[in-house]
């Protein structure tokens, strides 16, 4: 059994994998963590392995709880990865960024990658076709958008995410929904319309929390799976253990 822990932002995504295949997606919080694992693990008598990606707050005590609860691997700025890892400043880089360049290059072989993870962040990745990683763009998260227009204006209400709005907005809340929704399709189609000049043949994956709501409004052919950094856990696991 392989269970993988992705750690964000906002949330916290677990996925069970038994020989190889998806057994179960639980979406949890730091506090119900250890709990949700142990109910997975109880009464399995094969090893346990678990992978961890973490760019939330986890305590050092949940962490030493997953270890003994299996054989835990850390990703890490140490990590054995795929890629060349070619950021100015690698040892501040995200480590789900890490893990979702990981899973692009062993997912997507042998050609020019860009990941876009919607969650708390918009986070863009791009891993070419000779494995380097050069690095992205990191913008606000729709959360993030409709949250800071509410936290940091006096006359502002808090929305929150809907159907796709007219961009000319004749109201309070539709102008904020044609700055955030609109605003954040158009930023994406810059970014991949970017990457698309320099090869038509890029393969753009699109992940995250919002991206059910992003795939079928964005024009550009994408591979959306909301849950690709956890299924990069799953590869990156398979990568380090059969390199070992
Ligand atoms: N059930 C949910 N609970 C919270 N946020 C959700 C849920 N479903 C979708 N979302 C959206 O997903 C975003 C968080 O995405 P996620 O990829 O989990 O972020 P992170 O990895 O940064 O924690 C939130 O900003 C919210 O808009
Ligand atoms: C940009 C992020 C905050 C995104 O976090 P997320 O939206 O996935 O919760 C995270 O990747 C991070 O902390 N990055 C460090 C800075 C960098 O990647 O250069
Ligand atoms: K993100």
């Amino acid at each position: 059994m392989i269970i993988c822990i992705d750690v964000g932002n906002t949330r916290t995504k677990v996925a069970v994998y038994e020989n190889s295949t998806l057994q179960q997606l639980i979406i949890t919080n730091n506090e119900k963590l250890i709990k949700n694992i142990s109910k997975q693990i109880q009464g399995i008598e094969n090893c346990v392995d678990i992978i961890l990606s973490s760019v939330g707050d986890l305590s050092l005590e949940t962490i030493e709880d997953l270890k003994k609860l299996g054989n835990l691997i850390t990703v890490t700025h140490e990590t054995f990865l795929p890629f060349k890892n070619l950021y100015s400043t690698p040892t501040t880089l995200g480590i789900d960024r890490i893990v979702l360049a990981a899973g692009a290059t062993l997912k997507y072989p042998n050609q020019n990658r860009l990941v876009i993870d919607a969650g708390t962040c918009i986070t863009y990745d791009f891993i070419n076709s000779s494995n380097q990683y050069h690095g992205g763009a990191i913008s606000p998260g729709i959360g993030l958008r409709y949250k800071s227009l509410n936290d940091y204006t006096a006359n502002l209400p808090l929305e929150k995410i809907s159907e796709l709005h007219p961009f000319v907005g004749n109201s309070t809340a539709t102008s904020i929904q044609s700055g955030v929704l609109n605003g954040v399709i158009a930023e994406i189609e810059a970014f991949i319309d970017h990457f698309k000049h320099l090869d038509e043949n890029l393969t753009v994956i699109l992940t995250g929390g919002n991206s059910e709501f992003l795939v079928n409004r964005l024009k550009n052919s994408i591979f959306a799976n909301p849950n690709f950094l956890l299924e990069s856990l799953f590869l990156l696991h398979q990568h380090i253990v059969s390199n070992d």
